[in-house]
């Protein structure tokens, strides 16, 4: 069972302090929302529990300091699928997804039945199966985003950090990956998720992360961090949240005239 946390997390890139203080911890089974405005720091979150950005104050995956752990190490422990990903080479979706594979090889090994049984597993659970044969540079946005989510999925890691997984995508896909993700979570995975659709966050998600201007404002269920005073505080508007059940929908009204 996975555990991630967050202890005084600090990061700055050039001059500039991106996240400051952050404070957290995350277990499996849960899916978490993380949310804000543009420029709030949520990506550079991301980065630092991939330890792709230096941080200060503590990142441990199960007791671990991510930054020490060997990079194909930590690549098997957390899936991640950077936001807006751009491809470079022409392979087939088939073997793109096989890429995920990649951290479990060694150096001069090949994939073997087990490896593909988790192709073949991603590439159906993402809805890729038709375009298998296809050449990924050729997808649309939406396609390639799904395809991305195969390859994250084929790690068959125990955590899985997805940034803005719903960007491009019709509304019956970003349900169909909003539903994945929570099959995730549900079958033990820790499933973090960067998002801007506040009414999917707080229909799916188990718990929210509310950021701006790198700083954690709210931490807690979507209905604890979904609040008129926190969306005017971070958004600059004037939200109304409407309860459906225990689901709240977020309806952005206009902008807060201060
Ligand atoms: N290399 C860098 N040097 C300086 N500032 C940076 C660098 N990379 C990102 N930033 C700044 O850090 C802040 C946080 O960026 P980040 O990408 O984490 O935001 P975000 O919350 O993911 O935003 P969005 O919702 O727009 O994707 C932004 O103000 C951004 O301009």
């Amino acid at each position: 069972m996975v555990m991630l946390t967050l202890r005084g997390v600090g990061v700055t890139l050039g001059r500039r302090t991106v996240l400051r203080d952050i404070d957290a911890s995350l277990t499996a089974g849960m899916l978490v929302g993380v949310v804000g405005p543009n420029g709030a720091g949520k990506s550079t979150l991301a980065r630092a529990i991939m330890a792709l950005v230096p941080s200060r104050g503590e990142i441990a995956l199960d007791g671990r300091t991510v930054s020490t752990l060997r990079r194909p190490d930590l690549a098997r422990q957390i899936a991640y699928l950077p936001q807006g990903q751009t491809l470079h080479w022409p392979l087939t979706v088939e073997r793109l997804v096989g890429l995920g594979r990649l951290p479990h090889l060694g150096p001069m090994s090949r994939l073997g039945d087990a490896d593909a049984a988790a192709i073949e597993t991603a590439i159906l659970r993402a809805d890729v199966a038709d375009l298998r044969h296809r050449v990924a540079t050729q997808l649309s946005g939406g396609e390639r985003a799904r395809v991305m989510l195969a390859r994250a999925l084929a790690i068959e890691a125990p955590a899985l950090i997805a940034d803005e997984p719903l960007a491009s995508l019709d509304p019956g896909h970003q349900i169909d990956v909003m539903d994945l993700l929570r099959d995730q979570a549900r079958q033990g995975a820790l499933v973090i998720a960067v998002l801007h659709d506040l009414t999917m966050a707080a229909r799916y998600c188990d718990r929210l992360i509310l950021i701006d201007e790198g700083r954690l404002i709210a931490d807690g269920s979507p209905q604890q961090v979904l609040t008129p005073d926190h969306l005017a505080m971070v958004y600059g508007i004037d939200a109304r949240v409407d309860m459906e059940g225990a689901w709240p929908s977020i309806i952005p009204m206009g902008r807060r005239h201060l």
